[in-house]
């Protein structure tokens, strides 16, 4: 993707990548983002401040997913952004160049649309200030500022002036996303305990943990090491409300199947924003819980889950989406007695393509693919 913009970009073979800037011309074909919702609108950011014109794209699903949050403030600031529906869907058509900066508070907690006009606001003219309504990850400020941007973030403002950044080394700590599958399976199975190393320990991104302990889960989090450890443990209902669903957005249908398991009725309220991502998140974890012969509730910003569920094997559906996919492959292996079928595991090689190997390593089960 990076190499369209004439970016060289070499893989070393022992986990680096060297990647050799700067973007400054177009792309020369179209950027197919595959089912990647930070990449698209991220790069959206990019490409606004590029004078030229991009066609960012990608698959199916990803075609479905509202563009508007970000093509309506890259406009403010100058870009022409073209989509289908009056740019509310991919694929978009973007001539970038000329930007000013723009005061902006989006009207959803998203680190996707601060992240975009960030990245855009590094080549227009003057200051871009995102206010946000709620803190998200802000990995984006992390990163500019090591690539020596200019970046202020004053409470819920974070603002950034134009300037050129420097190559640096970073070193990418591990996704505490990724570690919660792990910790649910810890949590699901009858015994035995399970730790990850190295994860990033920033803030908004190991929320979860929190919410596992509000549960009564035997599980810490080491922020001088960034080690998850977590011990098989009965687990008790929570409510989840608005205020906790930034910090975790890509938790939620996990931590679903861990209250299907819980002591109690666990109610998520306040979390219209599932309705987004991949799938439907809210309709797709309902109906995955169901599979596994949970009973839940779907309701308009979130659901009600009748605890205490004795999980039974399933066919699920992923609806194109990776952590429904992981998240019935953590069930299936850990707390269902029987053979799990996912349709459309493919999606798993969005953000995880070493999973089934690691389940395999830590349960001795293969997860079985279903049609694609
Ligand atoms: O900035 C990011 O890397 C992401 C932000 C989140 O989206 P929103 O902040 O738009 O909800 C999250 O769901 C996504 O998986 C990754
Ligand atoms: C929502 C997610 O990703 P994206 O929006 O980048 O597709 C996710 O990782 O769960």
């Amino acid at each position: 993707m990076i190499g369209r913009f004439g970016v060289s970009v070499t893989c070393t073979g022992d986990g680096r990548v060297r990647v050799e800037g700067p973007v400054r011309h177009e792309p020369d074909d179209v950027l197919d983002h595959g089912n990647a919702g930070t990449g698209i609108r991220l790069t959206a950011g990019v490409c606004a401040g590029i004078d030229g014109l991009s066609v960012l794209t990608g698959d199916q699903y990803l075609r479905r997913r509202p563009m508007d949050r970000i093509a309506e403030p890259l406009r403010a600031m100058g870009a022409t952004v073209a989509g289908r529906e009056d740019g509310r869907l991919a694929p978009l058509v973007i001539r970038g160049g000329n930007l000013t900066g723009i005061t902006y508070a989006p009207p959803q907690a998203s680190a996707q649309v601060k992240s975009a006009l960030l990245l855009a606001g590094l080549s227009a003219r003057g200051i871009t200030t995102v206010e946000e309504i709620h803190p998200t990850r802000r990995h984006t400020e992390e990163m500019l500022t090591e690539f020596g941007g200019r970046v202020t973030v004053d409470g819920m403002r974070v603002s950034v002036e134009p300037g050129e950044l420097s190559a640096t080394d970073v070193v990418v700590p591990g996704d505490p996303s990724q570690a919660a599958f792990w910790a649910v399976a810890a949590l699901l199975a009858d015994q035995g305990e399970v730790a990850v190393d190295g994860l990033y320990t920033g803030p908004g991104r190991s929320d979860f943990v929190q919410i596992l302990q509000r549960m009564g889960a035997d599980i810490t989090f080491d922020l001088a090491t960034g080690t998850l450890t977590v011990r098989s443990s009965r687990l008790r209902a929570v409510e989840i409300t608005a205020e906790d669903i930034p910090g975790i957005v890509d938790e939620i249908p996990v931590l679903a199947m861990a209250a299907a398991v819980a002591e109690g009725t666990t109610v998520i309220s306040g979390a219209a924003e599932l309705r987004a991502k991949e799938s439907d998140r809210i309709a797709s974890t309902a109906g995955m819980l169901r599979a596994f012969g949970a009973q839940v509730t779907e309701t308009e910003d979130g659901m009600v889950i009748e605890g205490g569920a004795r999980l039974r094997p399933a066919r699920v559906d992923s609806h194109g989406d990776h952590r429904i996919a992981m998240t019935a492959a953590v069930a299936g292996a850990c707390a269902a007695d029987g053979a799990t079928v996912i349709d459309g595991w493919d999606s798993v090689a969005t953000s995880y393509p070493g999973f089934a190997q690691h389940l395999v390593q830590l349960t001795g089960t293969t997860p079985a693919a279903g049609d694609a």
